[in-house]
């Protein structure tokens, strides 16, 4: 075969698997700043960000506090409108919140005098406006029982430990199916061993839903963000923060959380974000 026909059969086999291997995109943030007036004047927390998250991918936004991760959770979510630029969420331009994209938040956000079963029944009763009442019943215990709280659907918000209350407040995230899974360090006030059950839980739910759902988390914590993560977005300090590097995570699924952490991919990962996020490892590292 001479070198014009090779590349002729190349273009041809490349253009039919296109359409197979093109990810379809979920997320879209485009050139995105965002300025809040302060009394003290503008305040640019992110600039000209670019991103896209591909449909089932599971992404973390990591960086030091104040550098714009929730900032730029809420583009996506909705609630925080760009400044310049735009959110594509599912193809659509994010104009404000929407039953397409949950978020699960660090204080759970749950509401104090409805029982376990009542917050995720109220919330896919106003989310899941189609379905019949039997539907949506099932929908509520199906959710409860795959985080191991039916026992407890009776109970208040204030009877449940926090990694309970964590627990209902993903359970009613998966429950309305959002296509998109918004996760603000949902698992930052739990103690280790619950915050590890807490991941296994999460990968779980992804998996029933064939991991299909995309899923984007900002967290504080490396060893996190690589279990769950396929990537790892590093973000720069503000004012005006942006994206300092994307770190992949090339470790194969299910994961399992005993043995990857001696696996040498996991290894060079770890140091790879520890050296991106820290400056000063020792004292001796602190001059003057
Ligand atoms: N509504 C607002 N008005 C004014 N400034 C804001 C507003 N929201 C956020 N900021 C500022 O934008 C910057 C980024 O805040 P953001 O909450 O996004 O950071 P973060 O990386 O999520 O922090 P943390 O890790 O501590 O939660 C901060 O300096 C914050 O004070």
């Amino acid at each position: 075969m001479n070198s014009t026909t090779k590349i002729a059969t190349q273009t041809i086999v490349d253009s039919i698997l296109e359409p197979v291997l093109t990810p379809a995109p979920a997320i879209g943030i485009n050139n995105v700043t965002v300025s809040f007036k302060t009394p003290k004047g503008t305040y640019t927390a992110v600039k000209e960000i670019s991103l896209t998250v591909q449909k089932g991918e599971i992404i973390s936004l990591i960086g030091h506090s104040g550098c714009g991760k929730s900032t730029l959770m809420g583009t996506i979510s909705g609630m925080v409108k760009p400044t310049t630029g735009e959110v594509i969420a599912n193809g659509k331009k994010v104009m404000g919140p929407g039953p397409d994209r949950g978020i699960v938040f660090q204080n759970y956000s749950l509401l104090p005098w409805l029982t376990v079963y009542r917050n995720i029944y109220e919330a896919v009763d106003s989310a899941l406006k189609d379905l019949s009442k039997s539907e949506k019943r099932e929908l509520v215990e199906r959710n409860l029982k795959t985080v191991h709280l039916w026992d407890h659907k009776d109970k208040l918000p204030g009877q449940l430990s926090g990694g309970m209350k964590q627990r209902v407040a993903i359970a009613r995230a998966f429950a309305i199916n959002p296509s998109i899974l918004l996760l603000d360090e949902p698992f930052g006030a739990l103690d280790a061993l619950t915050k590890s059950n807490m991941h296994v839980e999460l990968l779980k739910l992804w998996n029933l839903d064939n991991r299909e759902k995309t899923i984007v988390m900002v967290t504080h914590d490396i060893e996190e963000a690589i279990f769950l993560s396929d990537r790892v977005v590093v973000m720069n300090n503000g004012p005006e923060a942006t994206i300092k590097e994307i770190v992949p995570v090339p470790l194969e699924r299910p994961r399992n959380k005993k043995e990857i952490v001696h696996d040498p991919v996991y290894m060079s990962t770890h140091d790879k974000l520890l050296n991106l996020l820290i400056d000063k490892f020792s004292i001796d590292d602190i001059k003057e």
